[in-house]
């Protein structure tokens, strides 16, 4: 509760919320950026595992946690290293923006099948990169998306601005969505999002308050979602994994911290401050 006539808080009374609360707390978190720190090969992230362990230890500590991800869910569980981890017996992984999941309580994923027209818009993006003279970018096959990086390109901010445009029309003639981030362009099937992605789950668990904490435009959709939470009276607290490659959701933000490292460093400060007021 705010003072007389200051102006509210919604980050403070979440905060507040979750101190009290924590079992009724779900923290989620975005994986690359967030969990793990931006690397040139997708296939060589790793989640930080002081993040791992700090989540690990909120989970022991009764919240809900779970990893709302743009990545196949397999992978992010393979990147993660979750599964040797005690405290996320119970986590959720949701993956390609909630399409799929993986549940660590029973270790079973769910996955629906890869939707059509999958193959013929590769073979459009394939005949598109060498029409530009960026076959070199690196492809990323998700299955029901496909990602193009300019990370590795000798100039990725102009190979990136000239594909924008370019992929746009090619998901639109498609109907697909598609997706920037980091040095990427995802061409993804439409349909879902974080933000509903975490609304949906949120609803399923039953917990009170949320944290969200993301670094990327794929994950406006879930800050704009604790946005709109908190207008119906539901606590929410936005944690921003700042960088110089991003900075959309540094002012929507209550918490911004460095990067991968700073929301590992956060995080074991959340485990110690819920541990110190439990004993
Ligand atoms: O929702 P996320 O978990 O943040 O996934 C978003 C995209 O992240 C990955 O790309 C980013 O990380 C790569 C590895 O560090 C980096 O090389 C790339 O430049 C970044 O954009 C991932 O490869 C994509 O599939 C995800 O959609």
């Amino acid at each position: 509760m705010s003072a007389a006539g200051a102006v509210p808080d919604p980050g403070i009374d979440a905060m507040r919320a979750i101190m009290q609360w924590p079992d009724k707390t779900m923290i989620a978190v975005d994986f690359d950026g967030t969990l793990a720190p931006i690397v040139d090969d997708p296939d060589r992230a790793f989640g930080d595992p002081r993040a791992i362990a700090a989540l690990g230890r909120l989970g022991g500590l009764g919240l809900t946690i779970a990893v709302i991800t743009g990545r196949p869910a397999r992978t992010v569980v393979r990147l993660g290293r979750f599964t040797s981890v005690p405290g996320l017996r119970n986590m959720i992984v949701l993956g390609q923006y909630g399409v799929e999941r993986w549940d660590a309580a029973t270790g079973e994923f769910s996955i629906p099948p890869e939707p059509d027209g999958i193959d013929a818009l590769t073979a459009e993006v394939d005949q598109l990169l060498a029409s530009l003279d960026l076959s070199d970018a690196r492809l990323e096959h998700k299955g029901r998306a496909i990602g193009v990086h300019t990370r590795e390109l000798a100039n990725p901010r102009a190979a990136f601005e000239t594909l924008l445009p370019r992929l746009n029309d090619l998901a639109e003639r498609h109907r697909w969505a598609i997706e920037p981030g980091k040095n990427v362009i995802e061409i993804r099937a439409p349909g879902m999002d974080k933000g509903v992605a975490l609304r949906s789950l949120i609803e399923e668990t039953g917990v009170r308050q949320v944290i969200f904490a993301g670094d990327d435009l794929g994950d406006l959709p879930a800050f704009r979602m604790v946005q709109n939470l908190r207008a119906e009276g539901f606590p929410g607290l936005l944690v921003c994994s700042a960088s110089h490659e991003e900075d959309a959701l540094t002012e929507i933000s209550d918490l911004i911290v460095s990067g991968p490292d700073g929301v590992a460093e956060w995080l074991g400060r959340l485990a110690d401050s819920l541990a110190a007021r439990r004993s």
